[in-house]
């Protein structure tokens, strides 16, 4: 949890006390239903939240934005996005049910009231957004054309309405494949631990 604070000092006390109660929540759901690896538990501040919120060094959102999680797994990085900017609204999907039952166990547990889920397939959803977060779940080019007609435009964020993703690696071939403007940022910029190393969000503008 100190990670949490060493890189966001303005946290409100319901913050602290929201972000700190993932630790016991998240290992208690994945003891009944698996969402985080196992090894990774013990490291779920640095690898998991502080990953998720990588975004948060990228964009900050402002409130009434829409975001859209899509593959959320065990909620990330919906889940500390949400915490982090609790005047935006976020929808977190994914096709797993019981993924889903651990995300609304986590997000009722910690008193999130900034999350709606949906056990469901990103391609099926109708509403708008002003972004689009995710971590690991398809390449570039497919992801894409699930989300493309999901933007609102409506802009009011510092950066264009688009999508937000945590990736790894060399990205070149994967943006060759995506064929459109991708900007790259770094979280070794920002995060001074070597599991940030090789991790990047890349912004993929809408418009
Ligand atoms: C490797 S997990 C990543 C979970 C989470 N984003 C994380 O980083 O911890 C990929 C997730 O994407 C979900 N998924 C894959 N295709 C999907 C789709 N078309 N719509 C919704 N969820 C999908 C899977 O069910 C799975 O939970």
């Amino acid at each position: 949890m100190q990670i949490i604070e060493k890189y966001f000092k303005h946290l409100s006390p319901e913050q602290v006390k929201q972000f700190g109660a993932l630790h016991s929540l998240y290992t208690e759901w994945n003891e009944k239903i698996n969402v985080v690896s196992r090894k990774d538990i013990d490291q779920l501040y640095e690898r998991h939240v502080l990953h998720s919120l990588g975004i948060a060094k990228v964009m900050a959102f402002k409130p009434g934005t829409r975001i859209l999680d899509v593959g959320t797994g065990g909620g990330f990085p919906g889940i500390p996005l949400s915490i982090l900017f609790p005047e935006s609204d976020f929808h977190l999907i994914d096709s797993i049910g019981k993924k889903i039952k651990v995300v609304e166990e986590v997000s009722a547990g910690a008193g999130i009231k900034n999350i709606r889920t949906t056990h469901g397939r990103a391609e099926d959803v109708t509403d708008r957004y002003h972004f689009v977060v995710s971590r690991a779940v398809t390449r570039f080019k497919p992801f894409w054309g699930w989300v493309a007609k999901k933007f609102s435009d409506e802009q009011f964020n510092d950066l264009n309405n688009g999508i937000l993703y945590l990736k790894g690696g060399d990205l070149d071939e994967e943006i060759q494949e995506l064929n459109r403007p991708a900007y790259e940022y770094d979280l070794n910029m920002f995060f001074e631990e070597e599991f940030f190393d090789t991790k990047k969000v890349v912004h993929v503008p809408a418009f």
